[in-house]
């Protein structure tokens, strides 16, 4: 099968099967033609195809070669966006029967093509083609795009000098998003992040391909930055973590924190469920620079894991993002519109036929998903859609993706050192937010452990700055623990996806394991605090404007030094289960780097 055919076959099917169109080329089995190719036609072609309808049905170029089988509708758009678009015409041979049937009609074509254009007022192609890409945006277009600086390879400062040192600094999101140009705005509330000006192509862009700056959206770093793995959490888990957004983020947070004179460094054991998602994280950690701190367990399930298992002794933090209803995404790889041409359109504009069948069912398909509104239609973490169709089925869906979340999130509370969880959603909807926590915080193993909510006043600076919060009703009239919750929404003129965070913290670990962290006896031989740190009344490390710990001994806070990279490697070939996982996925994936999603 052509290129054109495979994707004329992605095209017919779009309007009624599910998943995205990325999931459905790069998991496409049997497939000859490379995703790449296909990707970039099925795309551009759909985003062009309200213009290209409009140039076949003028030059009725179906009605023309209607005995040249089997010139559909579907392939005669992808075809002419091909020899009008592309940088190298039609990808088939000279004499290809398909390519010779288009190119009979190049000069026809090429002159509506312009028509078409100035019939839009864009006096060149480019022009056209900006336009073309801001109605295929769709709500993509109110965003910014938001590049975290990755700490463990760049810095905010570097990157300004570089990668974006020809972005005017944008005094708001709303100044990122209204302007023309490219703007670059520093974000007040997630340290290293930056929001720009959408139209950067970061597939060429080196500190992208090179791990210095990661795209994702400002909610999604809200979890890694609320937790702030410290050095004396000791180790870290993130119990769902493909394709690795946070696990990196968490990387590159412990980096920054860890004082100078510590000997041992923190581990993160990043698990996943999903062995084919999990050689994405895989990628993702390598190219971070975070491999050497980072044990993936591949295809392995969190709620598995035994919590009292050797190799988690010391872990005293964990984030939790487990699956969701994904009803806080934006436009996720959203597929534009697609307007097939109407093979008996009579080249005055009118077409006669009747909608040919992509077309019906695309119309039917949108008014459809206007009647029961966007929130019905659920985006699952592989970008599948599921149209729910009443209140009721979504109910049932949310009350089974709830019961699973809390289950994940008790599972975490019996970690025996952990002292930290953060768990979050990209989804609006407080069955899977408030209620969750509300739960879990009544539940009885996190009474018996002593796991409470992590209050406003006691997170991190941008955490409790940001203004948006839980709502009170959803968290049964408790206002502590709605404050606490943190929200975003999508639409609301802050730029970022609709998402949720809490955090849960406890004063002391379990009793019973000889817990260092809990009591521990200092240097005096005194039973007064714990660890080397100096303390407040409430038991938090007291610190310097940098964050750095105060040392009890000389009152001073220890100073930072450069990391040491090679401690990881000491840690190999321990045989643990995850390491003879890792060795498995040597084959990496078919994935192609750049589409890991912001969420
Ligand atoms: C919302 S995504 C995580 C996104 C990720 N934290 C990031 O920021 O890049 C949820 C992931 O959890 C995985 N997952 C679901 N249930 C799991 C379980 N019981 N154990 C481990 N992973 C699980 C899913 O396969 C999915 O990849």
């Amino acid at each position: 099968m052509s290129l054109y055919h495979e994707a004329a076959e992605i095209l017919s099917s779009s309007s009624n099967s599910s998943g995205s169109l990325k999931s459905r080329v790069f998991g496409k089995k049997n497939g000859k033609a490379p995703p790449g190719q296909l990707y970039a036609l099925v795309l551009e072609s759909a985003k062009w195809s309200l213009v290209l309808k409009e140039v076949i049905e003028k030059t009725e170029l179906l009605k023309l070669e209607r005995k040249s089988e089997p010139l559909t509708p579907t392939l005669a758009l992808l075809l002419v966006h091909d020899l009008l678009l592309a940088k190298k015409g039609i990808a088939l041979p000279q004499s290809h029967g398909l390519r010779a049937c288009i190119e009979r009609h190049k000069g026809r074509l090429s002159s509506e093509l312009t028509l078409a254009r100035l019939r839009r007022k864009a006096p060149t192609i480019d022009a056209l083609r900006e336009q073309v890409e801001r109605a295929a945006a769709g709500e993509e277009a109110n965003y910014p795009r938001w590049v975290r600086v990755n700490a463990l390879k760049s810095s905010v400062e570097e990157q300004l000098e570089t990668t974006f040192s020809k972005h005017t600094r944008a005094e708001s999101i709303q100044d990122i998003v209204t302007k023309s140009g490219r703007h670059i705005y520093i974000d007040p509330h997630v340290p290293n992040l930056l929001a720009i000006s959408a139209g950067m192509e970061f597939a060429k862009v080196e500190a992208y391909t090179s791990g210095k700056i990661i795209l994702q959206d400002k909610a999604s770093c809200f979890p890694a930055y609320l937790l702030d793995p410290r050095s004396e959490d000791g180790d870290v888990i993130d119990a769902c973590s493909a394709p690795g957004n946070k696990t990196t983020h968490l990387a590159a947070i412990i980096h920054q924190h860890r004082p100078g004179f510590e000997d041992a460094p923190q581990t993160i054991y990043a698990f996943e469920k999903d062995s084919r998602r999990a050689q994405t994280l895989e990628k993702m950690v390598k190219i971070a620079g975070s491999k050497d701190v980072t044990r993936i367990g591949f295809g392995q399930d969190f709620l598995q894991v035994d919590p009292m298992a050797e190799n988690y002794k010391d872990v005293g933090a964990l984030l939790l993002d487990p699956s969701c209803s994904g009803s806080g995404i934006v436009g996720r790889d959203s597929m534009p519109e697609l307007h097939l041409p109407d093979p008996l359109a009579d080249g005055r504009g009118g077409g006669k036929g009747k909608p040919s069948a992509a077309n019906a069912n695309k119309k039917k398909r949108s008014h459809d998903e206007i009647e029961q509104g966007a929130q019905n239609v659920l985006v699952d973490d592989d970008g599948n859609e599921t149209v729910v169709k009443s209140e009721k089925d979504l109910e049932a869906r949310l009350e089974a993706l709830s019961a699973f979340q809390l289950t994940l999130l008790q599972h975490a509370f019996r970690f025996p050192r952990a002292k930290k969880i953060t768990y979050s959603t990209c989804s609006i909807h407080s069955q899977e937010n408030e209620r969750v926590v509300i739960r879990a915080l009544a539940s009885d193993i996190a009474k018996a452990k002593g796991w409470r909510i992590l209050r406003r006043e006691d997170q991190v600076s941008g955490m409790r700055d940001w203004p948006v919060r839980g709502v009170v009703e959803a968290a049964e009239g408790d206002e502590i623990v709605a404050d606490a919750c943190i929200r975003s929404y999508k639409g609301d003129g802050r730029g970022v996806m609709g998402f949720f965070v809490a955090g849960f913290v406890r004063d002391s670990t379990d009793g019973n394991d000889n817990d260092a962290l809990e009591v521990s006896v200092d240097a005096d031989g005194d039973n007064e605090g714990e660890g080397p740190y100096l303390r407040d009344d409430d038991g938090r490390i007291l610190r310097d404007v940098v964050g750095m710990p105060v040392l009890k001994s000389t009152g001073v806070a220890v100073s930072l030094r450069g990391v040491d990279e090679g401690k990881g490697d000491e840690e190999e070939g321990e045989g643990e289960e995850e390491e003879d996982a890792s060795s498995d996925s040597g084959s990496g994936s078919e994935d192609e780097w750049g589409g890991i999603s912001d969420a």
